[in-house]
Formats: structure tokens, sequence, C-alpha cells
């Protein structure tokens, strides 16, 4: 007999969403043109000719979709600020009509009993800071960090629970090293620096909190466990090299004092050498790390895939839409392993969410059986960890709607809450029905 999972009364239930992907207005009230907007808007860059002008149109219809989130029962919600709302050239001048959706949007969360966690940067900022050298600017760090502290005291009281970034490793590896996200150019010799200075931008940040903010404060990185497709000498260095570049790259710094060794062979003459009191400062001790879990992979060595030199070996297992494994154990995976050589900071899953080919509302219901199953199998191994001791305090589903999907647009569908574009009809899928009762239980339904 298995006992039914029973996660913690504390245990924060959530969804999550980013500023580009649902907001829509990204002009509005003053807003500066984003780096995104800037993107989308470039012929070629996303599928179908997708942007951001509209997305969900959150910005205007957050009070209806706060009403959904009471409705699905959730606890918390997970967003993040346009850093363009706020500082429209990025820094000096702030843009108090920008600031203002973020205050309302915060009292409207605590007035519905539902926690606001806000993200920082969530890729989206400024174009005139990519303008000034993006990331890439050793300065970027200070502009981060000042955008940062006017956040933390403009919400302070409405906003307890702050990220600094969403996925550095994807800003480096999609905006720098692969050019399918901004500055939208290949700068291969700029990714290591870019990297560096958001680690620096991030304990410069959280130094600010310490100064004057209020709560909790955490990173929040993409971890995707990696096997090697075979016990051969290449391959098994090939899964050294993949792993060290998308899962030790950011957490080494932060927790061990240093990059991975893999670093240099990866980058050879262009791996820098940094100031050892940059690696002091990106110590800097936070309160929890949030971790974003869709899938694994499975590497052989590739010699001619640089810069990492690995090749995904497609598994014979099912695939969400976005041609991801689906391989829920590998959630516990990561917990467990974060854990073991890492940390005993409080871990929260920020993302954890499947984009299948769902269909359209008949009858108000959008049956979406897979991302069910997608759901129970990932909250079962979230279980598991806990179980095994991990300090799991929340969970948070990707994502409460379906939205922008970066460089794949509209195509690609998350959300536990159904969108038709373009009238921006809300349908709660099956998904969120289910949700709901996870939640109503405490896991006991999974
Ligand atoms: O792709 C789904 C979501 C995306 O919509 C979120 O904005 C972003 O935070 C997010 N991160 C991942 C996982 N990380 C990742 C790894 C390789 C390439 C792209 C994303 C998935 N997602």
């Amino acid at each position: 007999m298995t006992t039914k999972p029973s996660f913690p009364a504390d245990f924060l239930w959530g969804a999550a969403t980013s500023a580009y992907q649902i907001e829509g207005s990204p002009l509005a009230d003053g807003a500066g043109v984003s780096n995104w907007h800037r993107f989308a808007h470039r012929p070629g860059t996303i599928a179908h000719g997708d942007h951001g002008d509209t997305a969900c149109d959150h910005y205007r219809r957050y009070e209806e979709d706060i009403q959904l989130m009471r409705e699905l029962g959730l606890q918390a919600y997970r967003f993040s600020i346009a850093w363009h709302r706020i500082f429209p050239e990025g820094r000096g001048r702030l843009n108090p009509k920008g600031l203002d959706f973020y205050l309302r949007l915060a009292d409207a969360l605590n007035n519905a009993g539902i926690v606001p966690c806000a993200t920082l940067h969530h890729w989206d900022w400024p174009a005139a800071l990519d303008d000034q050298g993006g990331w890439a600017h050793r300065d970027s760090a200070q502009w981060f960090a000042d955008y940062a502290h006017t956040l933390f005291r403009a919400l302070d009281g409405r906003v307890k629970h702050w990220a600094t970034l969403n996925e550095p490793w994807v800003i480096v590896h999609a905006g720098y090293i692969e050019g399918a996200h901004p500055p939208g150019v290949p700068a291969f010799a700029k990714a290591p620096h870019a990297a560096h200075n958001l680690l620096r931008g991030h304990a410069l940040a959280v130094q600010a909190f310490r100064a004057d903010g209020a709560g909790q404060i955490g990173l929040v990185v993409n971890l995707e466990p990696k096997f090697a497709a075979s016990a051969k000498p290449e391959d098994q260095a090939a899964l050294a090299r993949s792993h060290a570049y998308m899962n030790r790259w950011f957490l080494d710094p932060v927790f061990l004092g240093g990059y991975p060794e893999e670093m240099a062979d990866i980058f050879g003459a262009d791996w820098p050498r940094f100031p050892e009191e940059d690696f002091k400062l990106i110590r800097e001790p936070f309160d929890f790390l949030g971790i974003n879990y869709y899938s694994r992979t499975v590497v052989r060595d590739e010699p001619a895939n640089l810069p990492v030199r690995d090749a995904r070996v497609r598994q014979r297992a099912e695939h969400t839409a976005m041609d991801w494994e689906v391989f829920p154990e590998g959630l516990k995976t990561c917990l467990t392993w974060v854990k073991q050589r890492y940390t005993t900071l409080p871990l929260y899953v920020t993302e954890n969410g499947a984009a299948f080919a769902d269909p359209p509302a008949v009858a108000g219901r959008v049956a979406d059986p897979r991302r069910v199953a997608y759901l129970r199998d990932h909250l079962r191994a979230a279980h598991a960890a806990l179980a095994e001791g991990v300090d799991l305090k929340g969970y948070f589903a990707w994502s409460l709607l379906d939205n922008f999907e970066w460089a794949h647009g509209y195509g690609k569908r998350f959300g536990l809450v159904r969108v038709d574009y373009p009238t921006g009809t809300r349908t709660p899928k099956d998904s969120a029905r289910f949700y709901r009762r996870v939640i109503e239980s405490r896991g006991a339904v999974l």
C-alpha cells in the first residue's frame, strides 16, 4: 500500500509568468523600448512573426487574472518586473507610472491573499542597456543593483519574496552564444564576461536588499540533469563538459567560490582571468534557491559541436511540444544534487511545466490529460525529494497562462489556463482543476 503524498502545511503553491511573455502594452505609460520589444520586431527572429505587443494583455487584465488565480486556489504568484517600465533608459530617470503598475499588482495580490513573488529580471530590460554594452559591460552589475535597490524601497511592505535573476544561463547561452535572444548577435568571447557580471549584479542586489529590503531574496537557475549516452571515455568527458556548462557554471561560483575547470576547456583562450575580489562578492549569501526544471538530456561526444563539443541523444520516451523528454525523476535528481553538492538553503521549484498541443476550449473545458500526468508525476518526484530531506518550500507551475514562448512565439502552450488570441479569452484547462485539487488536498490526490 503506497502512502499518499502529503506536503507540509506551509508549502507554498503557486504559478509563474514573466513580464514580456504576458503583459503586452510594451510602451504604455512612459515605458522605454525593451530589448525584447526591439528584438521581436526584427523580422525573422520569432516564429510566425509573433511579438509581445498584446501577449495576454495582462497589463490591462491583471485584476481578471488575479481572480483566476483565486479560482485556482493559488497561494502565491511568481511574476517579473519589466525594468524598462521603471527606468525607460535603463538608469537615471524613474518612470512613476511604470512603477505604479507593480504597486497596483502587488496590492491586488495581497488583497486576494496571494503572496507576490517578484523576479527583478526575467530577460527583458531597456534596449538602451544593450546599446551600452549589455551584460558584457562590467558596469551592468551596478546598473542592475541600482534598479533593484529602487524596487526594494518602492515595493517595501508589498513584496517580501524576491528573486534577482531568472536563469542567467539562458541570458548568456541564448543571448551571447547562440544569438537566439537579445542582443541577438553571437559574441562568444563576451559570454564569460556577461555571466560574470550577471553574478556580480546578483550579489550587489542582495547587498542592497540587506541594506534596504525586507523579506527573502534568492536566485533562480535552470537545471537539467545530464546523462552520458555510453560508458566510452569520450562520452563521459562530454557529460562532464555539458553538466559544467549548464548546471555548474553559475552555482559553483555562488556556493563554492570559483568556476568549473571545464569552462576554460570550453572557452579556451576566450576564458578570462577574473579578479579574486569578484569571487568574494559573488559568494554573498542569499536566502533561497529557485530551481526551474523541465527535462533531462542524454549526451554524447561531438567534437564539431562548439563550444561544448556535445550532442543530444534523443531518447525513446514521451516528449513535449518543445521536444523535451518527459523525465519526472529528473526533478528529484536536481533537488537532491543541489542539497548534496551546494547548500541546505530552502529550495523552491520556481518553474515546472510542459507545452502540449492542447485542443481548443469546448463548452468551457480544455482537455489536457498529458499536462495533468506531467504535473502529477513531477509533483510526486518533488514529494520524494522532500521525503529524502530536501528543504523544499514551494512549487510554481509554469505557467499560469498560455503566453509568448520567446523565439517560439504563441505556438507553444504551457498554461494551466488557455488563452485564445487575439480575444484573450481565458479558459482554465483540466490541469488547472487538477492543480487546485492538489493544493486543496496538500498532495493527497497525487
Ligand atoms: O520554455 C518554457 C519556460 C519559459 O517560458 C520561461 O520564461 C523560462 O524561465 C524557461 N526556462 C526554461 C528552462 N530553461 C531553458 C533551457 C534551455 C533553453 C531554454 C530554456 C523553460 N522556460
